[in-house]
This record gives structure tokens, sequence and C-alpha cells, in this order.
């Protein structure tokens, strides 16, 4: 099996860098490798991988290092491509993906999967949202409101920097979040879901899920499975400052969908429509600002990729 692997040195501050000097030494399996260098990089370096290694037949796999922005990015270079297998070995400050989908943690592990012949993965839906006419896949979550503000205010954090220098780079979520619940402005959304409407008022963010975790292990939708044909919505709206940070106590736990404020629905696709400008991201990589009668399409794609699975103990 070819093995590629796709690695951002800058992901957990320095981390995807460290990971990989150390794995690139321990290989046995031969193996090309290609480092990004800017942000989209990721998508166009697996873009180019598919191109070159789809016509061959043979299955191959791509390790992505780094943190969820990096999956992210070569899932939407990836595609629906047939033959490859999708693994991955965290080194952001997030690490979502690895809390549904298993990942490597050793050279071992890679040599011992890769030497297989009859290779273990598992098929995995993922989920899409229409932007400026583009669909842009997320494997764990797309937000708009105040998650999206979150991630916008944590990426350019220099506090992010020196906790993730520190080793604490789950914490630096939980200072964005802190930061944010003062600066974030209430919007109105209504939802759309097989064929009805609803309006919510004074919502602090949408959040569709295809994995239950967001922003570093809190657990938005505990519900969610990643192969189940479908995404959760979730909405808290008409909430105080000061009870959303309590909320976002309790999200940790799951124990947040108790509160009346909280909505949650399942479907295959939604539409929202949205009037304000409010910043929208997929797997925690910002989109942008919503406009004036934006409408969002957001739908699953089933069983759409192939994560490597637990095998042998390897992993
Ligand atoms: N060479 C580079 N220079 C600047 N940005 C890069 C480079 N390579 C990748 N990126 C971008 O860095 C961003 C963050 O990457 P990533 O999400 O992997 O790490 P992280 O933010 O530390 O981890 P997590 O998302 O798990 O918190 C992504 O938007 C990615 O596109």
């Amino acid at each position: 099996m070819k093995l590629h692997f796709i690695i951002n040195e800058r992901a957990g501050n320095g981390k995807g860098k460290r990971v990989w000097k150390k794995l690139q030494n321990e290989l046995k399996s031969p193996f090309s490798y290609h480092i990004t260098e800017y942000k989209g990089h990721g998508i166009k370096i697996a873009q180019q991988i598919v191109n070159e290694d789809s016509a061959s037949g043979e299955t191959f796999l791509i390790i992505a290092i780094g943190g969820d922005g990096t999956i992210h990015e070569v899932m939407n270079g990836v595609r629906e491509a047939p033959n490859v297998l999708v693994g991955a070995i965290c080194a952001g400050s997030g690490n979502d993906f690895s809390r549904s989908f298993p990942t490597f943690k050793s050279s071992h592990e890679i040599d011992k999967y890769v030497q297989e012949s009859n290779f273990e993965y598992k098929t995995n839906d993922c989920g899409c949202f229409v932007w400026n006419e583009e669909k842009i896949r997320f494997i764990n979550n797309a937000g708009i409101g105040f998650d999206a503000f979150v991630a916008y205010t944590a990426n350019l954090s220099r506090f992010k920097k020196h906790l993730n220098t520190l080793g604490l780079g789950k914490l630096s979520y939980a200072y964005s979040v802190l930061k944010s619940v003062f600066t974030f402005k209430m919007f109105d959304v209504i939802v759309e879901q097989g064929g009805q409407q609803r309006k919510y008022d004074n919502v602090w963010f949408v959040t569709v899920s295809n994995q239950p975790y967001f922003g570093g292990g809190m657990k938005i939708s505990p519900s969610s499975i990643p192969d189940d044909g479908l995404l959760e919505l979730s909405i808290v709206y008409n909430l105080s400052r000061l009870k959303l940070l309590l909320m976002f106590v309790t999200v940790f736990f799951g124990a947040h969908i108790k509160l009346k404020e909280f909505v949650q629905v399942q479907d295959e696709q939604f539409t929202l429509y949205i009037n304000d400008e409010v910043p929208c991201h997929t797997d925690g990589e910002i989109l942008g600002l919503t406009k004036k009668n934006s409408k969002i399409s957001c739908m699953v794609q089933k069983k759409c990729w192939k994560a490597v699975t637990k095998n042998s103990n390897t992993m």
C-alpha cells in the first residue's frame, strides 16, 4: 500500500513539526511526504495525490499530521476518491477528530497497518455546507455564530500560542469562550427542515454535527454518530450571557441537552436563513461572515470516506 503524509508543521504551535521529525526517523515503510506551506495548501496536496495515484487502482493511505484544520483540508482534497484511506496523527490543540475516529499514535502502528494485507477501514459520512455556491465538507461539525466567533478569536489569540507552548492548548478554547461571551452579538435564524420553517430569535449558535465533540472536547451533540446517514442541528438561543457561560461547563458532560434554551433536530438536510453578519466555520476553519438574506444549505454525504480503524490491536 502506498503511504503519503501531509504535515502541518505549525499545528499545535510546532507540535506538528516535532511529531513529524520523530516519526520520519522511526518509520520503516516507504513513504512520500508533503509539508503544508499556507492555509488551504492541504487541500491542493491531497487533490494532487489523488489525481496522480487514483489511475493505478491501487489503494493508498493518506495520513494527516496536524490538528482538525489539517484533517479538514485533507478530506476536502480527497473528496469521494474510492481507493483512498484517510488516517491521522493528532498534533493540534483541539483534536476533536481523535475523539470519534481512531488515529495512529506511533510509527510502529503505521508500519504494522501498511504491512497488513487485509487492512481494516470504516466508511463514514461527512457533512456539506454550501457556501457561496461551493460545497465545503466537514467531518466533525460546522457552525454559525458563537462557536465560529470563538474559533476566530482563538485563531487570532496570542494567548493560544502561549498555552500551546506550555502544553495547555486545550485551555485556549475555554479562554476564547470566556472572552467572546461578553463581545458576541446574538442573531435571528430561520431553520427549514422537512418542508417546515421555524424561526429562532436571540440565537447564540447553530451547530451541525457529524460526531459528538466540538471546541476541543465539548460534547455538544452526544447522540451524533458519524456513519448513521444523519446530521444533528443544535441551537442555543434566548440565553443570558451568564447562563451561556454555565452551559459551557455542562457541555463537557453533555448535560446541556436538558436546557429549555437548547434545541436539537436530526435530519439529512437543513436550510438556514440569516439576515445578519454572523461568522461561520467548518471543523473550526473560518469560512467568513453571512450577509443580508443569506441562505445556507447543509446536507449529509453518506458513507463517502474511509477511515482507518483498529487493526490487530495496533491502534
Ligand atoms: N505553513 C502554514 N502556515 C500557516 N498556516 C498553515 C500552514 N499550514 C497549514 N496552515 C493552516 O493552519 C491552520 C491550523 O491548523 P490545524 O487546525 O491543523 O492546527 P491547530 O489549530 O493547532 O489544531 P486544532 O484545529 O485541532 O485546534 C489551518 O487553517 C491550516 O490551513
